[in-house]
């Protein structure tokens, strides 16, 4: 198998394999040069010198944009946006008027990593941070990227940014995204990508043991960690919102629908009416990439036109598990007009 989230075999470079068992196998070698505050690694924080590229479709690129989004950091990183459909070659910018990023002037994400690294062998993946100057991809490395930018970009957050990842709360946050990475964010790659019965089986109910221990933890409290919104959070969130829409059915993810979880289900809408995390997520976007590309295991490219996700905005009750979601900071105010996404229907 090629293409890095386990896409299909058009998309070409990518790193993913499979054991000869069929399991599923995530290549997490990434380009790790870091922008922090000090530019130790050459790369300086500074207002408008990169360009964060994501997909509204990608959960790991996701991750970025609500950090991004919770800490104000809209005007100091700008961001592209790159169509949900690949070609073999993967990202493209297809949305933007001529087919380019504005900023970048180009048309395939694949030339930015290219600038960084001739013939770059492995996939061509969302989210990736472009210094502009060059046109160099920096780093895709998609959790360093989010403590990042919350930790390394202080000097430019807006004021009343969440502490994402509280120095006390550390040691919980990292066991928590741990267990909900293996389990539920690759979890559910490795039950839609696995090449035979045993290892989907292995992987479904690792999935959903996972699953069930997580609706436990989160019937009596309002976050994963803590009282506040952090990055345990920011980590589980793009999974949920994708499972009902393309998890379930695409990747065979179907003991239950998340609609079907009522602590999940509640805890996952009142994430999405949050700022920063409901107003990322194109449903549109998401399901054209993934029933499109995946040919693989979805070989007529069909787009289900459901399910419905106006679901999404109504009342969660959680409030009254306490809680205080920004913790001593406030909520971000709307999106950048151009970064606006259509409400769920
Ligand atoms: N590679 C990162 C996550 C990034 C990632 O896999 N992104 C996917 C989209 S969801 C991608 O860009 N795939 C491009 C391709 O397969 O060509 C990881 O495995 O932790």
């Amino acid at each position: 198998m090629t293409g890095t989230d386990g896409d299909d075999q058009r998309s070409g470079g990518g790193g993913h394999t499979r054991t000869d068992d069929g399991e599923f196998r995530r290549d997490r070698n990434y380009l790790t040069t870091r922008i922090t505050a000090d530019g130790r690694d050459g790369y300086p924080v500074e207002p408008g010198r990169y360009r964060l590229i994501i997909a509204r479709a990608c959960p790991w690129a996701n991750r970025a944009a609500i950090v991004r989004r919770l800490m104000g950091l809209e005007d100091v990183l700008p961001m592209g946006i790159a169509g949900p459909v690949h070609d073999e070659r993967s990202w493209s910018f297809h949305l933007d008027p001529d087919g380019r990023d504005p900023v970048l002037g180009i048309e395939r994400l694949q030339e930015a990593y290219f600038r960084r690294e001739p013939g770059y062998p492995r996939g061509i993946t969302v989210p990736a941070v472009v210094d502009v100057p060059t046109g160099e991809v920096v780093t895709n490395d998609f959790a360093r990227i989010t403590l990042d930018l919350g930790s390394q970009w202080s000097a430019h957050q807006r004021d009343g940014a969440p502490d994402l990842y509280p120095e006390r709360w550390r040691d919980e946050i990292d066991e928590v995204a741990e267990e909900v990475y293996r389990d539920v964010n690759n979890g559910v790659y490795q039950c839609g990508f696995a090449g035979g019965q045993h290892a989907y089986d292995t992987a479904y109910r690792r999935l959903w043991e996972r699953l069930d221990r997580l609706e436990e933890r989160l019937a009596g409290r309002r976050y994963l960690v803590g009282d506040t919104i952090t990055e345990a959070d920011v980590r589980l969130f793009p999974t949920l919102v994708r499972f009902d829409a393309v998890y379930h059915g695409h990747f065979k993810c179907n003991r239950q629908k998340l609609t079907e979880l009522p602590a999940l289900w509640a805890y996952a809408r009142d994430l999405f009416q949050t700022p920063g995390f409901g107003d990322t997520i194109d449903f549109d976007q998401i399901k054209a990439h993934y029933y499109v590309v995946h040919r693989d295991i979805n070989p007529t490219g069909i787009v289900p036109r459901g399910p419905d996700t106006g679901n999404w905005l109504s009342p969660h009750g959680r409030e009254a598990l306490g809680g205080r979601p920004f913790g001593d900071g406030t909520p971000p105010g709307p999106p950048p007009t151009s970064e606006r996404v259509p409400s769920p229907r």
